[in-house]
């Protein structure tokens, strides 16, 4: 048991992220010319010697061929992009024109099908996806989602597939404090017995033995395939002997529950084993049963050295080759990818099972633009780079099945983000349909998860599923996004209520619930994940063992979360819940309302207090320049803030979306007024420069209040009702150059 199992200094992590931005920004921007691409050499370079390497594809024909795909499918995200803002300016049109009288929910209704918002749903829709890997169709447990960027990060989340249930429980709140049980910088005997008793109820509930409890339990033996449990007085067995699925030696147990593995290590010398009656020196969860590697929301890159950063560690987990060096206590380790784990099965053979998580990539959105490749001399959309240069680079996991192979049934996973509506669905379809004709695989070899997370998506979900029917591999409730989209969406029809309240309106709840049956009736179970979102609060770990059960019970294969111990943690709820009995009692209820889904949470009345109003901006405020003083400065795409109650919330470009829309729209309906908003600014940048005094890295934000930092959010927020559907990114992109410039 660590006492600081998933902690250490943050800034000291960070800090090896910032020293490798400082490093990016030396590389020059050179470009190199092929027919009418314009590269730039630190990508280029990249493509030929590492990326292209060992998948026998020529590297002249490869930007050939990407840029007959370029020429193709640039103008149609552009026309896209453009219907995007159709929409939305019809929308704002109709509250302008509605506004004053009470909102008429079904004249709204037909206006958004007159106007092609809503599209007809299909009927009798199941969807086709083959060759998908168990981990995603048939294994329920959490999805852990890491920051390209950060190889440290993306390593341990890879090999996130274990982890220690002790170190987890004792270096979190899982275990409360009470009784002499305090986290101490020293090993606590007292809190370490609280672990071990926690973990071995947690074994009685789920491998029952036939008698008595597994704190009885003196040793283990196997005989004749059968697992023999020895008590003190007695010998005993598992109710349920298939559970038993493996061992190893005389070191482990493994056993099996829900599909998912959990192994007993024993180990008499070690100083928990040492003193445990069994000589149990820990308990081993299958955890991140799948892991999206971030390209998207959790990372800050907005150039072509970025994007190598991002596509090169790609290439190392895909290869199984990336390393980062990790320092702990003054020692430094070398962090690899873990290899499979051996086990014997009870008959005698040879049992390997993953090491690693199932590794999803998630691409950037559609409205992204990168300077990385320029098309006649025009920036291209940043999604299609993603596509052909992560697919191209997942072949290399395809190509030798080595011991650290991803995916065993050959696909490729793509997760892609902010999507809205079919149609943006169909072209992404057709976007990886043209990819593996680029790179000659075989179609259908790229799945794609489609994050449920702007309205026209949710609004259209059937329609959306249908368009990737053959590919479609999760539908997951990116509600951070979500309520972005919902506060932009309909940022004319009035201000809407506190940030707080909105998870609990009846939009949302109609959002999840609607998202899971539609998920259910298009034959989504046991082919594909349906998942929820992310744990944004990575050290209420109490908490979350609290609520987060609410995923599995609600029918969610699978759900977000934002470290490997938090997955541990998680991975407890599936073991509670048989998420495919769930699905099968949540798919005899009627679908949830479209008519609720399009209900918009709007404070009807304003009477909140000014101090109310105060504290909604404050807390706003503070999570904005915590978060964006780190992005813009220091080039880290996620971080861990403080709210306004001093806990550490995740923070990431959805998390920013929701709060810059939310301050944008209480502005234009004047709730608060420019100066007000200012004033907080400029006292929030005190607290949060206060909050960051120990990061030797830092930049304060005050006295002068002029850094590009503070300039990004101010903008975001008083320019928050123009930005295309909210997002934050244009804004943080711009203002990163800047720093990155004058570094
Ligand atoms: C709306 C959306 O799109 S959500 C998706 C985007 N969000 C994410 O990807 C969240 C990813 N999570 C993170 O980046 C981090 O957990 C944060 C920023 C929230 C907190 O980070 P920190 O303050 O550094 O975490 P903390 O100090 O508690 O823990 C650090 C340790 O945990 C590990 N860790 C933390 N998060 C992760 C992760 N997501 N994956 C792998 N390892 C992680 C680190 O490797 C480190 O361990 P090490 O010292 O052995 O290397
Ligand atoms: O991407 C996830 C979200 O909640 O947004
Ligand atoms: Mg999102």
């Amino acid at each position: 048991m660590r006492a600081s199992s998933h902690r250490r200094p943050a800034s000291q992590v960070k800090s090896d992220e910032y020293r490798g931005n400082l490093e990016r920004n030396r590389v020059t921007d050179k470009t190199i010319a092929t027919g009418n691409l314009e590269v730039a050499s630190v990508l280029r370079d990249f493509v030929v010697n590492e990326a292209l390497v060992g998948t026998g594809l020529d590297a002249d024909v490869f930007w050939r061929n990407f840029e007959t795909l370029l020429t193709e499918f640039s103008p149609r995200n552009e026309a896209l992009l453009k219907l995007r803002n159709t929409f939305q300016a019809e929308i704002d049109a109709w509250h302008v024109e509605h506004r004053g009288g009470p909102h008429d929910a079904a004249a709204y209704k037909v206006f958004l099908s007159e106007i092609g918002y809503l599209v007809p749903q299909p009927t009798d829709l199941l969807i086709e996806t083959a060759g998908v890997d168990d981990e995603i169709a048939l294994i329920s447990g959490p999805q852990l989602v890491v920051p390209v960027t950060n190889a440290r990060y993306a390593l341990n989340a890879a090999n996130a597939r274990w982890g220690s249930l002790y170190d987890a429980l004792y270096g979190t709140d899982a275990i409360d404090e009470l009784d002499g049980a305090g986290r101490m910088a020293n090993f606590n005997p007292v809190r370490a017995a609280k672990v071990v008793a926690y973990a071995k109820a947690f074994l009685d509930r789920t491998f029952p033995l036939s008698e008595g409890s597994y704190a009885e339990v003196t040793g283990f033996s196997v005989e004749n395939g059968q697992l023999q449990i020895h008590q003190q007085v007695r010998k005993t067995a598992l109710r349920s002997p298939d559970q038993f699925v493996g061992f190893k030696g005389a070191d482990a147990i493994l056993l099996n529950n829900n599909k998912l593995h959990v192994e007993i290590a024993i180990d008499r010398s070690h100083n928990i084993g040492a003193h445990d009656l069994a000589g149990i020196s820990d308990i081993f969860l299958e955890s991140a049963v799948s892991t999206i590697i971030d390209c998207e929301d959790s990372v800050s890159a907005v150039d072509a050295s970025d994007k190598v950063l991002v596509y090169r560690n790609w290439l190392g987990l895909m290869k199984g080759t990336l390393t980062a060096s990790v320092e702990k206590n003054g020692q430094v380790q070398t962090r690899t990818l873990n290899e499979d784990r051996i086990y014997t099965a009870p008959d005698g053979t040879k049992l390997v099972l993953p090491g690693r998580s199932l590794m999803l990539v998630r691409n950037v959105g559609h409205h992204m633009m990168t300077d990385a490749v320029l098309l006649g001399g025009s920036e291209v959309p940043e999604t299609i780079l993603d596509a052909v240069i992560t697919t191209l680079i997942a072949m290399q996991d395809l190509r030798q099945p080595g011991k650290f192979r991803n995916s065993r049934a050959g696909s490729i996973y793509i997760v892609k983000p902010k999507m809205h509506g079919p149609e943006e669905v169909s072209f992404a379809n057709e976007i990886f349909g043209a990819v593996e004709q680029l790179l000659d695989l075989p179609r259908f070899t790229v799945k794609i998860g489609i994050m449920d997370e702007e309205r026209r998506t949710s609004a259209n979900l059937k329609a959306c599923i249908s368009r990737a029917r053959h590919r479609l591999v999760f539908i997951n409730t990116g509600f951070l996004d979500r309520t972005g989209d919902e506060i932009h969406t309909s940022m004319q029809a009035g201000p809407f209520i506190r940030k707080a309240g909105l998870k609990t309106t009846p939009w949302i709840l109609a959002y999840e619930d609607r998202n899971v049956d539609i998920g259910l009736a298009c034959g989504l179970k046991g082919k594909a994940q349906i998942g929820k979102g992310m744990w944004a609060a990575p050290d209420q770990m109490a908490a979350m063992l609290q609520q987060k059960i609410a995923h599995p019970r609600a029918g969610a294969s699978t759900a977000w979360v934002p470290s490997p111990t938090a997955a541990t943690l998680h991975a407890l709820h599936y073991h509670e819940i048989d998420v495919a009995s769930s699905q099968s009692t949540i798919s005899n209820r009627s679908s949830a309302s479209l008519d609720d889904l399009l209900s918009i949470p709007l404070a009807d009345e304003v009477n909140y207090s000014s101090e109310e109003i105060q504290q909604e901006l404050d807390n706003n405020i503070q999570s904005i320049l915590g978060y964006v003083v780190r992005w813009i400065d220091q080039g880290i795409g996620c971080s861990k803030v403080l709210d306004i109650h001093n806990v550490g919330l995740m923070e990431d470009r959805a998390t920013l979306r929701i709060s810059s829309q939310h301050i944008a729209n209480w502005l234009h309906h004047g709730i608060v007024n420019e100066a007000q908003v200012m004033r907080t600014l400029k006292h929030m940048a005190l607290v949060v420069d206060q909050q960051n005094r120990s990061d030797s890295n830092y930049s304060c934000l005050a006295p002068n209040y002029d850094g590009a930092a503070f300039r990004a959010a101010r903008e975001l927020i008083f320019s928050g009702v123009s930005q295309p559907n909210g997002y934050t990114e244009l804004v943080l992109t711009r203002f990163r150059k800047e720093a990155k410039n004058a570094l």
